[in-house]
């Protein structure tokens, strides 16, 4: 698979502040990639640096084969989208208006806007608003333009900064699985930053960043593994039995409201304990690790 991205020891100094600590890693073509981090560890930095709005302070980049340094910026710009937080359209131009004045300044053919914009139309639904004027539509229906505006010229690779911030989940749902779609469906890469959890488990890597270092990659089966635990939550017929069960094989345990969880390496190790365990407890539950407990665990003043 072709490394569509590439990234090698970049550096970006804003005055004296090292805001991205010499970085390096690969996005291959086709995948969903997320890049993760708390405020100001450097994300939306390094994005801007990739979609060629921000010069490096050293370093290499490498987008869809063209290298940012050797006067490739137009040609990396027509293999990229991107989703900023902010929008870029226009509030007096209708949605259509919009995304066809965006595929103009890409040069396209009639033919070829017509059928680009059929494209992006049926896969971000904008039968219902493409005659409203932007400034006129809900946030989640702006985040449906915004993304089409950004796939009008069918780039390899897009770019979305937090694209399903401040929505309400419905919408949420609704944006995220377009862009799912999109990605399975015409293999295009996708890169993402995001505060959801939940978005970059369906990731096929991620990427954290930490004050501008990179401090975990993987992928999320993979990060899970290191930086999460399973729990296993019972609720004994004996509190004092229970408890001294526990202490005596020597496992680790929080207790609310009744409900003890155990810390445990893997469901089969719940498994285990559970068959050693049966006569004592009246019910249980095995609770996955997630990626939420990834993000949480780095991010802790001392971890990794
Ligand atoms: N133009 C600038 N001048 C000086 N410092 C900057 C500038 N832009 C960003 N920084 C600093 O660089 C660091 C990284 O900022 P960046 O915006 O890349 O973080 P981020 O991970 O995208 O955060 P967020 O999730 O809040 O968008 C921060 O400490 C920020 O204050």
């Amino acid at each position: 698979m072709k490394n569509i991205i590439q990234v090698k020891n970049l550096q970006k100094t804003y005055g004296q502040h090292k805001a991205v600590k010499g970085i390096s890693f690969t996005v291959d073509e086709g995948t969903l990639f997320a890049f993760l981090g708390t405020n100001g560890a450097g994300k939306s930095t390094t994005i801007e640096i990739l979609c060629t709005l921000l010069e490096k302070t050293s370093g290499s980049v490498c987008i869809n084969g063209y290298d940012v340094d050797e006067n490739n910026q137009a040609n990396i710009r027509k293999s990229i989208g991107v989703v900023f937080q902010q929008s870029l359209l226009d509030d007096k131009l209708t949605v259509h208006e919009n995304i066809l004045h965006r595929g103009k300044m890409y040069g396209l053919s009639k033919i070829q806007l017509q059928q680009n914009y059929q494209f992006v139309s049926t896969y971000l639904q904008l039968d219902d608003i493409e005659q409203r004027k932007y400034s006129a539509l809900s946030g989640g229906q702006k985040r449906r333009a915004d993304i089409a505006r950004a796939l009008i010229h069918r780039p390899q690779i897009l770019f979305l900064d937090e694209p399903t911030t401040g929505l309400d989940p419905q919408t949420r749902q609704f944006v995220w699985q377009a862009i799912k779609k999109l990605q399975q469906e015409t293999n295009m890469t996708v890169f993402l930053t995001t505060h959801y959890m939940e978005e970059a488990a369906v990731a096929n890597q991620i990427v954290i960043i930490k004050n501008g270092e990179i401090v975990a990659e993987g992928t999320p089966d993979a990060l899970k593994t290191k930086y999460a635990y399973d729990q296993l939550e019972v609720v004994f017929q004996s509190i004092a039995e229970g408890e001294k069960w526990l202490q005596q094989n020597g496992l680790t345990f929080t207790v609310r409201n009744g409900v003890y969880s155990i810390r445990v390496t893997s469901t089969m190790h719940a498994l285990a304990l559970l068959k050693q365990m049966e006569s004592l407890i009246t019910s249980f539950e095995v609770i996955k690790g997630t990626m939420d407990d990834v993000f949480i665990s780095i991010q802790r003043p001392n971890a990794v």
